[in-house]
């Protein structure tokens, strides 16, 4: 289908939005009103611009107020729409939006509406124009396509359709099978939106939060499934109006669109078990290892903190300063080489993770998917005898290796000289539980697609967390068998520990890896033998979960003694503690799960507190 974008869901000036939606790939744009009235020249210039960038204008709009106008007004409103033919003639479209009318003083009756665009179709076709329908979920008398789509069957004029918007549609919960009694040939275009379910007015919700296919919670799959089902082809138009998107970069915004319209075609496709577009999400089996990048004197400290939480260094590169730690089925790679990626990134970063490693199904199959996704490759020079292990540009450009599963054995015994063969004993820990990578909150909704559409994974609601300097937002995605979890976390508040991370980082990055254990108390004790340094919990949240989970007083006792921090739904308990961090840039965390399957988000804010009793940079 093609891929069209309107020029309201990018930033920056009209000549700009369209070089970013050229540049990511769409083949159209809708000129919405407003970015024309304030384009410094003409119409025709408009034109004149997107053709030699190689785009189709799909669309101009949109026209408000027009139906069921009565007496004189009605007569204006025809003559203002013969200016807007005019327009359209110049800028070279021949569609035009009428969304649906929310004056007071328009006028109900459906006779009435339908003779309104039946002279319309009449001035249209004497213009070689056509006019879309569509349904505002605030319209005044109408606001459902299931009107619009009886109106525009009514008045059965050849250049009269319907538009659809899906944002429109799924807001009002309007069911998507009724797309089902639609003539695909009088639906002149499809916009489309998604958003996170937010209880609040269809107005406000719809031009502040909408956002793109992948980042929301509308059923918006099955929306295009259902178009592709009755036999729509025309174009798939974003159509996006959103504050962070406003603030954001123009090109990156415009690329995320294009790979989002990309991601629910091909979803929609193979939920209609038709071929896809694209290899499918990839498949992720778990997390092979982590990198850490480190200067050589950061390098050791970094060691001492790995062996205080039970790793030891079972491996050493056969090329580089490189070493591998182990413990349970964790690897952690610390790389100190002073040249190339990894130094670079401990350059700009400081001691930090670099890269991560992940068991796929088919290598050459997740690499195509990125491809087609547009995510950059990332390829370095390879000493002679080794690996030569694919990658993609992950956040803050990370990287993101592949392995196939099942050869990482054979990754690690040609790349490493083993340094021990005894089993390395540790604190019981035995595999990563989760990643989570702070991020600027007008990046973090560009990430969650980034990863969405990348890797078959499905993302948990949105949570907001109070930190005490601000509000911090949080959405995981994980995988089905969950060996491959992360939590995104953006901060609009200035002093936040998620914003004080980007400014000790400098960009976005992993802020702490979390490590499970089958016995929390067996390894916090192991921990602090070892001197692992803890973020301490105060003793008044211990009161608190005592009373709140009638908990028994010695179980409470323990996990005070050891800073644990404790959740429950039903019958499912959690129980987790925090190292304090590493240089201010990233910290571990260490869980137990019984049968719990979310993150502790309820002890996130006692835990940001107990944090920032470190922070050095605020004076309160
Ligand atoms: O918010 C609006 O007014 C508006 C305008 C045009 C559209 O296509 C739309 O979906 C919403
Ligand atoms: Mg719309």
């Amino acid at each position: 289908m093609a891929k069209s974008i309107a020029t309201v869901s990018i930033s920056g000036t009209l000549t700009g939005k369209l070089e970013a939606a050229a540049a990511a790939g769409f083949s159209g744009v809708e000129i919405f009103e407003n970015d024309l009235l304030t384009f410094d020249g003409r119409p025709a210039d408009v034109r004149r611009i997107a053709a030699d960038l190689g785009l189709t204008i799909t669309m101009f709009q949109p026209f408000r107020d027009f139906e069921g106008m009565p007496g004189t007004l009605r007569t204006r409103t025809f003559e203002r729409m013969l200016r807007k033919f005019d327009v359209m003639a110049e800028l070279g479209t021949d569609l035009l939006l009428v969304c649906s009318n929310v004056s007071p003083q328009s006028l109900p009756g459906r006779g009435r509406i339908v003779d309104d665009f039946r002279d319309l179709g009449e001035l249209a076709a004497a213009r070689g124009l056509r006019v879309g329908y569509e349904a505002l979920a605030w319209g005044r008398h109408v606001h459902d396509h299931r009107d619009a789509w009886d109106i525009v069957h009514r008045v059965n004029h050849p250049n009269i359709g319907l538009i659809l918007d899906s944002f429109h549609s799924l807001a009002r919960d309007v069911p998507i099978d009724s797309i089902r009694d639609i003539d695909p040939a009088k639906l002149f275009i499809v916009q489309i939106a998604d958003a996170p379910r937010l209880d609040m007015d269809h107005l406000y919700w719809s031009r502040h939060f909408r956002n793109m296919p992948g980042q929301g919670d509308l059923p918006i799959t099955d929306y295009v499934k259902a178009l592709i089902a009755i036999g729509y082809r025309g174009p798939l138009s974003l159509e996006i109006f959103n504050d962070r998107f406003r603030a954001g970069s123009a090109s990156g915004i415009a690329l995320d669109g294009y790979r989002s319209l990309k991601l629910v075609e091909d979803e929609a496709l193979a939920r209609l078990k038709r071929p896809a577009t694209m290899p499918q999400r990839i498949d992720v089996h778990g997390v092979e290892f982590i990198e850490f990048a480190a200067t050589e004197e950061e390098a050791g400290p970094l060691g001492a903190m790995l062996a205080t939480m039970g790793f030891e260094p079972v491996g050493r590169h056969i090329s580089k300063a490189v070493t591998r730690w182990r413990q349970g089925d964790i690897n952690i790679v610390l790389n100190s080489e002073t040249e190339g990626f990894a130094h670079s990134h401990s350059i700009v970063h400081g001691a930090s993770a670099c890269a991560l490693a992940l068991r796929v199904h088919d290598v050459p199959a997740a690499l195509a998917r990125a491809d087609s996704l547009r995510i950059p490759r990332f390829a370095q020079a390879v000493g002679s005898g080794e690996m030569d292990i694919p990658c993609v540009r992950g956040v803050g450009g990370s990287l993101i290796y592949f392995i196939e599963d099942g050869t990482q054995e054979q990754v690690w015994r040609n790349d490493f000289v083993p340094l021990t063969d005894a089993p390395v004993p540790g604190v019981g820990l035995s595999r990563i539980d989760h990643i989570a990578q702070a991020m600027g909150y007008e990046e973090f909704l560009s990430w969650l697609l980034y990863y969405f559409a990348l890797f078959d994974v499905t993302k948990t609601p949105q949570l907001e967390i109070a930190d005490p300097l601000g509000i911090v937002h949080s959405q995981a995605i994980e995988n089905g068998d969950r060996s491959f979890r992360v939590t995104l976390n953006g901060s609009a508040a200035a002093q936040t520990l998620t914003s004080r991370f980007l400014n000790h980082y400098l960009g976005a990055g992993v802020q702490h890896v979390a490590l499970s254990t089958g016995d929390i108390f067996a390894t916090a004790k192991a921990l602090q033998e070892r001197g692992l340094e803890r973020l301490p919990i105060p003793r008044n949240y211990y009161d608190d979960i005592e009373a709140r989970f009638g908990l028994d007083p010695d179980l409470v006792e323990r996990m005070a003694a050891y800073d644990i921090l404790y959740d429950r739904t039903d019958e499912a308990e959690f129980f987790q503690l925090y190292s304090r961090a590493f240089a201010k840039r990233f910290f571990f965390e260490f869980v137990q799960r019984r049968g719990y399957d979310a993150y502790g988000a309820a002890n996130a804010a006692v835990r940001l507190a107990a944090q920032s009793r470190f922070n050095t940079d605020t004076v309160y």
